[in-house]
């Protein structure tokens, strides 16, 4: 592919860009904000100038609710030889184009299983798509033409392309995106009136569960909006294994032996289900869950601690698979835990502590 389009330069549209920029593509870039689209030409991602004559993918990366008529307006201005969306609800959208009258041979709907809890384009980054699925959603009347140029840029991206029926994938992702946001978002705003001294207490537990509460609301009222019944199902369940949940907790609290030795019974079955379907989630890169070797080490919260770890722990040749940071309440100290392959953790350790470390573990 040597050249591409894409409407709307925010986190998506402008990772992408970039993406496609360093792999020598030409990318025009368009927004109906111009800051968007400038601030994305100043990182790198593209050029502002508009497209004279035609691209050959055009990539529309705005909320749901706007994908079908940006569809539409490109097949209008015939700018480019194919075109994608690349929202996070696959059906709607479809049925959308077709009611406006727009091409469905020159048009795929896909989706990067790819972002974050920020938007637009300042949070952009080039590898926002590595190792990940990309999702597809090809019918018997797509172009081949366009299927190829899409997994062009799904590899430009190094993604991983995965081909889904439209509604499926809405009712996949109602399970494994939009009701963890609603759960983390509910599990945050609990937070919202709690007393002080309750707060100042959290650690890497509910960091971990509300990370992407801090997301944008209205994002997510869009991808919501366009896909409310199937959420809507998982968390109807869901609502089920709550009260069932609360009935066990309550039968805890009995002063009946049996009745509180049921409650228990059943609450461990909550928590074994647990690790039965966390244990399901692919890990890094797509591959199964691996098992790695948790080395903490606390450091001082001033400039340069982070980098200093990381140089030491790179220069003891120890890839380091994860990290996460936990901060001491009130004071300028936290803990680093570096997640490496167990063979190599004891010679990080050993490396580390050369180095002036104090580990652990
Ligand atoms: N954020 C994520 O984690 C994520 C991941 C995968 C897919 N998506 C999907 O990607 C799309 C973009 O999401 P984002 O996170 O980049 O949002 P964003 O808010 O960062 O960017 C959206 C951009 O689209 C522009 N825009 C809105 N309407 C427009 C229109 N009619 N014409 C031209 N530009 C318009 C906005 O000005 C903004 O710059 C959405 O459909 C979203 O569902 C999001
Ligand atoms: O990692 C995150 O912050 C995300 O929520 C990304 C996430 C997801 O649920 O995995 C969110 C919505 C998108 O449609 C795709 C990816």
């Amino acid at each position: 592919m040597r050249t591409a389009l894409v409407i709307g330069t925010g986190l998506i549209g402008t990772s992408i860009a970039l993406a496609l920029s360093a792999r020598g593509v030409r990318v025009h870039l368009e927004d109906r904000d111009p800051d968007q689209v400038r601030t994305a030409a100043a990182l790198g991602a593209g050029t502002e100038e508009p497209v004279t004559g035609r691209v050959e993918l055009a990539v529309v990366a705005v909320p749901p609710a706007y994908i079908a008529a940006a569809v539409a307006d490109v097949q209008r201005r015939a700018v480019a030889d194919g075109c994608i969306d690349v929202g996070s609800v696959k059906g709607g959208p479809r049925r959308e184009l077709a009611a406006l009258g727009g091409d469905p041979a020159g048009y795929l709907g896909t989706h990067p299983m790819s972002g974050k809890e920020r938007s637009g384009p300042l949070a952009a980054t080039a590898d926002l798509f590595e190792g990940r699925p990309w999702v597809l959603t090809p019918t018997p009347e797509t172009r081949t033409e366009v299927l190829n140029l899409v997994l062009e840029l799904v590899a430009l991206c190094r993604a991983v392309p995965v081909v889904m029926e439209a509604d499926a994938h809405d009712r996949a992702v109602a399970l494994v995106s939009h009701t963890p946001q609603l759960i983390s978002s509910l599990v945050a705003a609990r937070l919202e009136h709690a007393e002080e001294s309750a707060v100042r207490l959290s650690g890497q537990g509910i960091r971990d569960v509300t990370r992407i509460a801090a997301s944008t609301p209205q994002m997510w009222l869009d991808i919501l909006s366009a896909n409310p019944g199937p959420v809507a199902d998982v968390l109807a369940a869901l609502a089920g294994d709550l009260e069932e949940t609360v009935r066990s907790l309550r039968a805890m609290e009995s002063g009946d032996q049996e009745r509180r030795a049921g409650g228990a019974a059943r609450i461990e079955t909550v928590l074994r289900r647990g690790n039965a379907g966390r244990e399901r989630v692919p890990g890094k890169h797509g591959a199964a869950p691996a098992v790695y070797e948790t080395v903490g080490v606390p450091i001082t919260d001033r400039p340069g601690e982070l980098a200093r770890i990381f140089a030491d722990a790179g220069a003891a040749g120890v890839n380091i698979e994860d990290v996460r940071i936990e901060h001491a309440t009130g004071q300028q100290a936290g803990l680093v835990q570096l997640m490496v392959d167990p063979m190599a953790a004891p010679r990080l350790i050993a490396s580390l502590r050369e180095r002036g470390w104090a580990i652990r573990q």
